[in-house]
């Protein structure tokens, strides 16, 4: 199987989790991509999705699935989403598609987070993949040099999230222990959002390998 085949085979298993699930958190990516297509084919059961990002929002409307704002609905049920890395921990490197912060936003309000992934994306220990930091873009150099203190190496990514603001992957960090690594990017001063999910990591999550998909 090809990895979008798989993608598309762990999307499909997500189905299951949002059954009678009437608003429905929806991140980004790929594999999300896949999972919205699936979710049109039950659109008339559902009263629709919060969006992660504006790409996930123009398919989502494409597809005819109403797409509600945050403030206007209460705690989310359930929210899917793909992953960079997943550790054993069910804590995540999120980030690829620029959309972190809003994907923690949803994340945070939500009662179950289900993230769907191919194999590829399981790892002992996050950090191989950049992580990426969304930051204001007057801070990018400050936070850029406070990161290399911290033994990281930023790469500025050419690139404007939905926040307008600006992302740096960060190279060369061991992520052992992924709370504290959370806190302490968090805490420099014009950091909007790390793609870490520490504190919050996902309750479930489905990895297609293979022909199957586990449940970790
Ligand atoms: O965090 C994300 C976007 O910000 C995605 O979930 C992550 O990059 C995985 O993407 P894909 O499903 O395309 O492999």
């Amino acid at each position: 199987m090809t990895q979008d085949e798989l993608k598309q085979k762990v999307a499909y298993a997500a189905l299951k989790y949002v059954k009678n699930v009437p608003i429905i958190g929806v991140g980004t990516g790929s594999t999300v991509n896949h999972f919205i297509t699936y979710l049109a084919d039950i659109k008339a059961d559902i009263e629709g999705a919060v969006s992660s990002s504006e790409g996930s929002t123009a398919l989502l409307k494409k597809l005819g699935i109403p797409v509600l704002d945050l403030n206007a609905v209460g705690t989310i049920e359930v929210y899917v989403d793909g992953a960079d890395e997943i550790n054993p921990l069910k804590q995540l490197v999120k980030g690829g598609g620029g959309a972190l912060t809003r994907e923690k936003i949803i994340a945070a309000a939500s009662k179950t987070f289900v993230c769907i992934a191919d194999g590829s994306k399981c790892v002992d220990v996050l950090g191989k993949f950049p992580l990426p930091v969304e930051v204001v873009p007057m801070a990018r150099s400050f936070v850029a040099r406070e990161i290399v203190k911290l033994g990281g190496q930023p790469v500025w990514r050419d690139f404007i999230t939905d926040n307008h603001n600006h992302i740096l992957d960060v190279h060369n960090l061991d992520i052992r222990d992924a709370i504290k690594w959370e806190q302490t990017i968090n805490n420099i001063t014009g950091v909007v959002a790390v793609g870490i999910f520490g504190m919050r990591p996902a309750d479930v999550v489905l990895v297609s390998q293979g022909d199957e998909v586990v449940t970790l």
